[in-house]
């Protein structure tokens, strides 16, 4: 069977449950009726030994009918593995039943559905004791986790039942009752159990089982009664009584008895019937000595009292719909704040939002600790909450990998998660620049719109506008600050200022990712802005030093603080703090599926899918839409497309070719990366020429005739080209025709012989006269030197870098230039501003 199988299995529907009870009554008369035929058949006790042998077979073998494995096997034949049944067990076994030294059978006394155990002797007696553990042992293993609950009075020293202390945490045997305070209240509760009626009236199955060990002193006669009372009205109601140390006054009702002797017990006539013939004048009960069963081994306890409380566990696991509305998505406003169910404590849902005081989120575990299911509950919890137009939401994740697809487009599934307008995975810190950007031009329309409204809240602006709260979460957010450089200084800044200008305009961010998150000391202001801190398995970190409640906490559990992380005297109740526990969104991806299909479905007209940045991806040529457009004829100004930028709205990089001075472009680097920006330069260029052009390339690199084949071979078809040489290209240049002069290696020594001031007069006046170069240089030197010392770089073209630091492009812009070079990742500086466009290069592949 399945692991879910038995989860199932082990805490089943009570509709299943309430079957079985049935099941159980019908059982326990035909068994208290096959006994009692049985039984009488030893009734007098047969001289012929044989008989006896016989007759102890058939008991045993009907024993094995009626009280199978934990029920009836002997203690030694079962192990933690042995299954439970699919019920409380209608009889059980006390002992061994031995007529003769060597014919046994097992002595079985009824109990759930029809009555109780009374035994004459208490638990002070080691033996009583003993058979006090194995029955309980032998009851809760024999029934499916949950379905039975045990109280237990244990007057004398309180620790016979210490074994079982596994059942406590999972709510299935409180400690004992030791005091009479304690007595009391097992009666109390017990009553309460037996006034809520029958398990149908009472709503639920489960079946209490009251234990009294020893009764504590002082126990009145008034309180027996009340025992007695319970034992006479509990059947009915699914209680049951074992009670131990029971002479006093009589029997108790619906019990059958058991006598303590020296050497064995004497089982007494159970309530429904008796051991004996109708008619004999038999002195009643079993007659047979029976040996009562011993104590169980310690070991056998603990790990069936182990079982059960996993099993309680695993089925009282949270699932994702626990946190869902109950009434239907998109049922409540944002104008006051957002608020999603995100756990829960000791049962009780817990619920966090955003407001203008409690604006924005840290949330801290280490790897694996549940980060992201944490921010998918949230997330979704929030999406199922509030509509698009309450709610927008912006999805970053600087980690590798792929995050947050149970929100977005899949290949196999086109349905989204209408709230969501752009998500970043594997995202560099560009990616943050820029969706900084957003929201800061975002929070400044806001300011604006109020300020024209006469200085009205975000509130009052809704009145009249729509304004979805936005939430913005960055995972890994620590990678933003790893290197310690001007970018990270100045995203720093930012991110102090957007917080703090945000949180009136409904715009709220959630930071997350290991440890402190880098954003600053105890007392740095900005930590200010984040009253909300979740701390998930070693994310501490995000909390007060002195604070220690998420130390060594498991995965699927967190610390919610809503005070900046401060604690509170050790054990205090917090107001402001709770451990919840939240569900794994993964461990079931259909529901995830489902959900994420019908807020999609629900999506107002018009809906776009969010704008996904995924940083490991490649983006192709053929799949831009700008080229697209421009191979449909659409697009009538000539760029060359470089790649799509790191940012938000993926933007093409596109280097305008039009007639203004200066526009053309020189690409650096010594990889193959620089030489591929070229050709696509080049391709897009041609494609969005709407007249045939004219194309010279010339290459010089070695290794670059290849490359300008193919591209010459692709061209061919509508453009005029011609492959050149380096005097070539001076005749070309010299021609003062127009078209495109596409230069491989534009530092080789064979070009480097063309007169610097023939290029640099191309460069600047080529393109009013519709000359632009595109060239390919390997190193800085040369193109610095003839772009000149004096900062003219802007005037005379655009720039795409792929390898060469920014440290080493100084003299080329003549000004600090920050740019880190990595795999898969280029820079365009086109006009005076410092900052270059990082971007992605288009690949090489068939479009999609
Ligand atoms: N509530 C939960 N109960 C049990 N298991 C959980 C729970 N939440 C998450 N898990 C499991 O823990 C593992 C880690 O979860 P998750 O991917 O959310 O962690 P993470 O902190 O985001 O990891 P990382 O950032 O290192 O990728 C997963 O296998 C997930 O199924």
């Amino acid at each position: 069977m399945s692991a879910s199988g038995r989860e199932v299995d082990a805490v089943a529907t009570p509709k299943a449950r309430a079957g079985r009870a049935a099941a159980l009554h019908r059982r326990v008369e035909a068994v208290a009726t096959a006994a009692a035929g049985i039984l009488d058949e030893i009734r007098p006790a047969p001289a012929d030994h044989h008989r006896q042998y016989e007759l102890a077979e058939r008991l045993r073998a009907a024993a094995e009918q009626v009280a199978p494995g934990w029920a009836g096997a002997p203690l030694e034949t079962l192990t933690a593995a042995t299954p439970p049944g699919d019920g409380p067990p209608t009889c059980v076994r006390v002992g061994a039943a031995a007529p003769l030294d060597d014919a046994r059978f097992p002595a079985l006394v009824p109990l759930f559905g029809s009555g109780h155990l009374s035994v004459d002797v208490d638990a002070a007696d080691p033996r009583v004791a003993g058979l006090l553990r194995a029955l309980l042992l032998r009851l809760f293993a024999a029934t499916p986790a949950g379905a039975l609950l045990a109280r237990v009075v244990d007057g004398g020293p309180g620790d016979t039942f210490a074994g079982f202390a596994a059942l406590a945490d999972a709510g299935l045997l409180p400690p004992p009752a030791t005091d009479l305070a304690g007595w009391h209240a097992v009666l109390a509760e017990a009553e309460q159990w037996v006034a809520a009626g029958t398990a149908r009236q009472r709503g639920h199955d489960r079946t209490l089982l009251l234990v009294v060990a020893s009764l504590p002193d002082g126990a009145a006669p008034a309180d027996l009664e009340r025992l007695a009372d319970l034992a006479d009205r509990g059947p009915r109601a699914g209680l049951h009584l074992v009670v131990a140390g029971w002479p006093v006054g009589g029997a108790l009702p619906r019990a059958t008895p058991l006598a303590v002797r020296t050497a064995y017990a004497l089982v007494g006539d159970p309530p429904a019937a008796g051991f004996s013939s109708p008619g004999t004048e038999s002195p009643g009960g079993l007659n047979s000595p029976v040996f009562v069963d011993e104590d169980p081994p310690a070991e056998l306890v603990t790990e069936v009292c182990r079982r059960l409380a996993r099993q309680i566990e695993d089925g009282s696991r949270l699932a994702l719909a626990d946190l869902l509305p109950s009434d239907g998505l998109w049922t409540v406003g944002s104008v006051d704040g957002l608020s999603t169910t995100v756990g829960d404590a000791a049962g009780r849902p817990v619920s966090l939002g955003f407001t203008e005081l409690t604006p924005h989120w840290l949330v801290s575990g280490r790897s694996q600790a549940g980060r992201s299911a944490f921010l998918t509950d949230a997330l979704f919890g929030l999406a199922a909450r509030y509509g698009p137009d309450e709610l927008a939401l912006y999805l970053t994740d600087l980690g590798d990998g792929e995050s947050f697809v149970e929100f977005l487009q899949t290949e196999r599934d086109r349905s989204w998660v209408p709230q969501v307008r752009a998500a970043g995975m594997a995202a560099d810190r560009e990616y943050v620049a820029d969706l900084f950007g957003e929201l800061e031009a975002e929070v400044r329309r806001r300011e604006e719109a109020s300020r024209r409204a006469g200085g009205q809240r975000y509130a009052e602006l809704r009145q009249h506008q729509s304004l979805p709260r936005i939430v913005c979460v960055i995972d890994n957010f620590p990678l933003v600050l790893r290197e310690r450089d001007r970018l990270a200084t100045d995203l720093l800044a930012r991110l102090d200022a957007l917080a703090r200008a945000a949180r009136s305009y409904g715009i709220h961010l959630v930071l997350a990712g290991e440890g402190d998150l880098g954003i600053g000391g105890p007392r740095d202001p900005l930590l200010g802005q984040f009253p909300v801190r979740v701390a998930l398995p070693g994310g501490s970190a995000v909390l007060e030093p002195a604070n220690d409640s998420a130390a060594g906490l498991p995965v699927g559990s967190a610390v919610v603080n809503t005070a900046g992380g401060l604690g509170g005297p050790r054990g205090a109740t917090r107001g402001h703090e709770r451990m919840i526990r939240f569900p794994d969104p993964y461990g079931d991806p259909q529901v995830l599926t489902e959900l994420r299909r019908r807020l999609w479905s629900a999506r107002p007209e018009g809906s776009v899918p969010p704008v996904v940045f995924a940083g490991y991806a490649r983006p192709l040529l053929a799949n831009d839409p700008r080229h697209r457009a421009a191979l449909a004829g659409r697009v009538h100004a000539p760029a060359a497309l470089l790649g799509r930028a790191v940012d938000v709205r993926r933007s093409t990089v596109a280097v305008p070719l039009g007639p203004g001075a200066g526009r053309n472009l020189a690409v650096l680097g010594r990889d193959e990366e620089a030489e591929r920006l070229l050709v696509t330069a080049v391709r897009s260029a041609a494609a969005a020429q709407p007249e045939p052009g004219r194309f010279v390339l010339a290459p010089l690199a070695n290794g670059s005739a290849e490359p300008a084949g193919v591209l010459a071979a692709e061209l061919a078809g509508r453009h005029r080209v011609e492959t050149v040489d380096a005097a070539g290209l001076r005749a070309a240049i010299e021609s003062g025709e127009p078209g495109y002069l596409v230069v491989f290696g534009s530092d080789v020594p064979d070009a480097t012989e063309l007169p610097p001031e023939l290029l640099r007069s191309l460069l600047l006046e080529g393109p009013p006269a519709g000359r632009h170069l595109l060239g390919w240089w390997r190193t800085p030197a040369p193109l610095a030197g003839l772009l000149g010392p004096d900062g003219a770089v802007d005037k005379l073209t655009a720039v795409a870098v792929t390898d060469v630091p920014g440290g080493r492009l100084e003299r080329l812009f003549d000004r600090p230039v920050w740019w880190e070079p990595r795999p898969g990742r280029a820079a365009l500086w086109d006009g005076p501003e410092e900052q270059g466009t990082v971007f992605v290069p288009f690949g090489t592949g068939e479009a999609a």
